[in-house]
């Protein structure tokens, strides 16, 4: 058994909880123990989750947001600084999935977070199993 850390950044409420259910159910359904925290928006999640790592509670990561393009050059911002802060942990070697879904519009994110359809949250999820495993295999 090991123990996750789902980090949120809680843009979008409904968007949220499918994710995040989606994330959670992969996780659970192989036996391990999670935990949820809630940041802002997805700018925080690669800070919030060195923060948690430094506490040695947990074995791995699942990164859930949601960005949808408006108007302006925000949009590039938070959608490509966040992946390449999630990307930067684990290049040193956590164990974390990217289930940041970074789209057009809400229809494009509800096909995306719905567990029933896209199920990206259990994606990430399962993107951290993966990373994971091979920790421990070459660890
Ligand atoms: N526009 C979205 C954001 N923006 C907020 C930033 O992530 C950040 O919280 C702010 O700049 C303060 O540092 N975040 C999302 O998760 N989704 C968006 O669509
Ligand atoms: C992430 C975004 O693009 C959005 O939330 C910000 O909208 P805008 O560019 O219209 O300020």
């Amino acid at each position: 058994m090991a123990k996750f850390l789902i980090v949120e950044a809680r843009f979008y409420d409904h968007l949220n909880d499918m994710l995040v259910a989606g994330a959670r159910a992969a996780l659970e359904a192989e036996g391990h123990k999670v935990d949820v925290i809630t940041v802002p928006g997805a700018l925080e999640i690669p800070g919030a989750i060195v923060l948690a790592d430094q506490s040695g509670q947990y074995d791995g990561y699942v990164a859930i947001g949601v960005v949808i393009r408006g108007e302006t050059y925000h949009f590039e911002i938070v959608a490509g600084e966040s992946a390449r802060g999630v990307m930067a942990l684990t290049m040193d070697g956590l164990a974390v999935g990217n289930g940041i879904l970074t789209v057009e519009d809400e229809a494009q994110a509800l096909v995306r977070a719905d567990p029933a359809q896209k199920d990206k949250g259990g994606e990430a999820a399962k993107a951290a199993l993966a990373l994971l495993a091979l920790r421990t295999k070459y660890a």
